[in-house]
């Protein structure tokens, strides 16, 4: 049996990463979960799964679920009840799915505590990959990538050596606007951008892949988990989503993995690796699909992909700036606040203003992450 701590329960992520416990009872347990604000579905959770600890993020719904639930479950909330979900005494795993560098202090509170990490909260290895990447080495913990690309490569590698990889391939969809021009860009709406062509994920993440920010910090997230230098990283435009991400070795052979774009595959990989366990899901129909496409990616079109890769390459700080004035530009475009390509002017200027620190600790990071975000929002 393998006891699961799962962050975000209440997400994307989360919600798909229950269908997969509840599917395989006999191999999973849940003993712990954090959620944000939603506290119906909180309720539901906890009715299905009896968690043994449950935080959230306000106080009053702490004290509420306390009183709704006298049983043996612990609740708790904020920041601290974040972190005490991470370091669940019985967790073998604990699967980081909530949204945002809000991820960071748990996943390393988990790294110290030796929990294996199920990785799909992206942010936390941009803003201070090197810092989490070396408590992992540190502590002896696996970093499992959930992300459907990481994923991928994680599985391409799979008895290979990591000196014979020439480059990754990291594959995008192009996102909700990828047939439009810059110009037309301009005008459009919160609503359009919602709409992913092929995947169904959190609003921060969907907008992220309509701006191409998704790539970038997708490309710095592979740079710090599979150690490979950013030119050794290449960004290919794959409108189906079926080909999640391929490796080149120095003999040219290129490994890829394939699969119906389904967050399950991978959090289940996550969860069960180096084993596989059947998962009830449409198998790839290649015929038919019949014909895959691919375009070279334009840096000029997707200006936040270059603003990424100039931002991982210079390093430090860099990242962290990136992913704060993503975060605060992204949040605002959703409350409609700012337009679609006012969001890269934010986090361009938010870069060009800043003073890089080269190897900052974790409390520099948090630092810059703060002032930045501080500094963005003046903008708004
Ligand atoms: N969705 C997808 O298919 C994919 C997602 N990812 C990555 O996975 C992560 C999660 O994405 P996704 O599931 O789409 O996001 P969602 O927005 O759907 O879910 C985010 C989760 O985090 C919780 N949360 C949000 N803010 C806070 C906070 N300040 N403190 C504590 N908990 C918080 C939410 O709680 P509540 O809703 O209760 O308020 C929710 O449980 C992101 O890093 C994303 O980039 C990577 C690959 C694919
Ligand atoms: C499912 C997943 O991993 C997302 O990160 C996905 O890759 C988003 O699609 P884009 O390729 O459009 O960014
Ligand atoms: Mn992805």
């Amino acid at each position: 049996m393998k006891y699961v701590s799962l962050l975000g329960a209440t997400g994307s992520i989360g919600t798909q990463a229950l269908q997969v416990i509840k599917e395989h009872p006999d191999q999973f347990r849940l003993c712990a979960i954090s959620a944000g604000r939603n506290i119906d579905l909180v309720r539901k959770i906890i009715s299905d799964f009896q968690p043994n600890l449950v935080a959230v993020l306000e106080k009053e719904d702490c004290e509420r679920l306390k009183a709704e639930f006298p049983s043996g479950i612990k609740f708790t909330y904020g920041k601290h009840g974040l972190i005490e979900a991470a370091v669940h005494d019985q967790a073998d795993i604990v699967l980081n799915a909530v949204m945002g560098s809000v991820g960071l202090v748990p996943t390393m509170h988990a790294i110290e505590a030796k929990k294996t990490i199920g990785l799909a909260n992206k942010e936390t290895l941009v803003t201070a990959g090197h810092i989490v990447m070396g408590a992992a080495k540190k502590f002896g913990v696996d970093i499992l990538p959930v992300d459907s690309e990481h994923s991928a490569i994680f599985q391409c590698l799979q008895g290979e050596s990591r000196e014979n990889v020439s480059k990754l391939i990291i594959t995008a969809s192009g996102g909700s606007f990828r047939d439009l021009s810059r110009e037309e860009l301009k005008h459009v709406t919160r609503q359009q951008a919602l709409k992913h062509p092929n995947w169904s994920m959190g609003s921060k993440i969907t907008i992220d892949s309509a701006t191409m920010m998704n790539k970038g910090l997708e490309v710095i997230e592979a740079h710090w988990l599979f150690h490979i230098p950013y030119e050794n990283i290449e960004v290919l435009l794959h409108r189906e989503s079926i080909i999640h991400s391929l490796v080149e070795y120095k003999d040219r052979s290129v490994i890829a993995q394939l699969g119906t774009p389904d967050m399950r595959i991978p959090i289940q990989y996550a969860l069960t690796y180096p084993d596989r366990m059947k998962l009830v899901t449409k198998g790839l129909g290649l015929a038919e699909i019949g014909i895959l496409h691919f375009e070279k990616m334009d840096m000029d079109r997707y200006r936040c992909l270059k603003l990424a890769y100039d931002a991982g390459m210079r390093g430090g700080t860099m990242p962290t700036v990136l992913n704060a004035a993503n975060e605060v530009a992204v949040e605002a475009f959703l409350k409609e606040q700012i337009s679609f390509l006012n969001i890269e002017e934010l986090i361009e200027k938010a870069l060009e203003r800043h003073n890089v620190i080269d190897q900052p600790d974790l409390a520099a990071i948090e630092e810059v992450d703060r002032e930045t975000r501080k500094h963005v929002y003046t903008l708004l």
